[in-house]
């Protein structure tokens, strides 16, 4: 079969729980290139996790409800594939990571997921040794997972769901349990897996570092996208995200402040992603 060209691809795009009133997701269109990462922000409680359900099957396969519409990943529908098929293709990293969690030691929570999967066992090594390099967590092997802080474990996470190999990695609000240091190192790490090339859905409330690390956003309220685009397009329009009840990284927050009051359209005169390391170089520590 040859290699679908989009890594996943949505069309009419609907959900509805069975105790719920309104659709949850109300015909959502878009696509995600191989190599590609995207960002889904919005509200609280519109529907982002429930999206990242529809593309792993976890809706409609173990999730209940209506659905309307098609998601494909890398050609296979979703819809016909069932769960255990679907992981060979989609991985999952959670919020919380001690919930993720269920081995003695390292190396048996990353092989945990690979035998799920039938890899052979002696194809698991390498795969283990390689997967825990990428996180930065070599050398750890026959520790216990539940000795990491937050951010190694989070790292774990990542490792065990990169061990399977999966055409896409969806991360659901994957820092936000863990402190800024914690965080700091999970985005360093995924920063890495981007130059690999992984593609990758990321929900985050991080602005900041969605701006940074997304080559794509979408902004999800009342069920549809609401607006799309690279994080420069979505980012400068401030006006428009306020209306939506999100914020903007500083650096456009304060350029929107400043033409608000000054009665100025100043532009941003650098790359956002440029402009926010500008700021953030621009803050010492005593
Ligand atoms: N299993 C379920 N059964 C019924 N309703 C549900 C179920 N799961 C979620 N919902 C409802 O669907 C809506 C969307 O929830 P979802 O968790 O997808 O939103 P979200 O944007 O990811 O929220 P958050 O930012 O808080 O994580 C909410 O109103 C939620 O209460």
């Amino acid at each position: 079969m040859p290699e679908a060209k989009k890594a996943i691809d949505v069309s009419g795009l609907s959900f509805q729980y069975p105790d719920t009133e309104e659709k949850v997701l109300n015909d959502i269109n878009f696509s995600v290139d191989y190599g590609e990462i995207l960002g889904i922000i919005g509200p609280t409680g519109v529907g982002k996790s429930t999206l990242a359900m529809c593309i792993n099957g976890l809706i409609p396969q173990v999730i209940e409800g209506e659905m309307e519409g098609e998601v494909f990943v890398k050609g296979l529908n979703v819809h016909e594939g069932n769960v255990a098929k679907m992981s060979e293709h989609v991985g999952f990293v959670f919020q919380e990571p001690e919930n993720q969690l269920s081995q003695m030691t390292i190396e048996e929570e990353v092989a945990f997921g690979m035998g799920n999967l039938g890899v052979p066992r002696q194809e698991m090594e390498p795969r283990i040794k390689d997967a825990l390099a990428q996180v930065g967590l070599s050398g750890f092997e026959k520790r216990s997972p539940l000795a990491l802080s937050g951010g190694q474990q989070q790292r774990l996470a990542i490792a065990s769901v990169l061990a399977m190999r999966p055409t896409v990695m969806i991360m659901d609000e994957p820092t936000s349990m863990l402190d800024p240091k914690g965080k700091n190192e999970v985005y360093d790490v995924l920063k890495n897996l981007k130059d690999y090339g992984m593609t990758g859905v990321i929900i985050d409330h991080e602005v900041e570092r969605i701006a940074a690390y997304c080559d794509k956003i979408l902004v999800l309220d009342e069920g549809q996208i609401q607006m799309s685009g690279t994080p420069n397009e979505i980012f400068t329009r401030v006006e428009r995200l306020h209306q939506l009840t999100l914020h903007a990284p500083q650096v456009t927050e304060f350029l929107f402040q400043y033409n608000q009051e000054f009665g100025q359209d100043l532009k941003l005169s650098t790359d956002l992603v440029e402009a926010i390391e500008i700021l953030e170089s621009a803050y010492v520590k005593d």
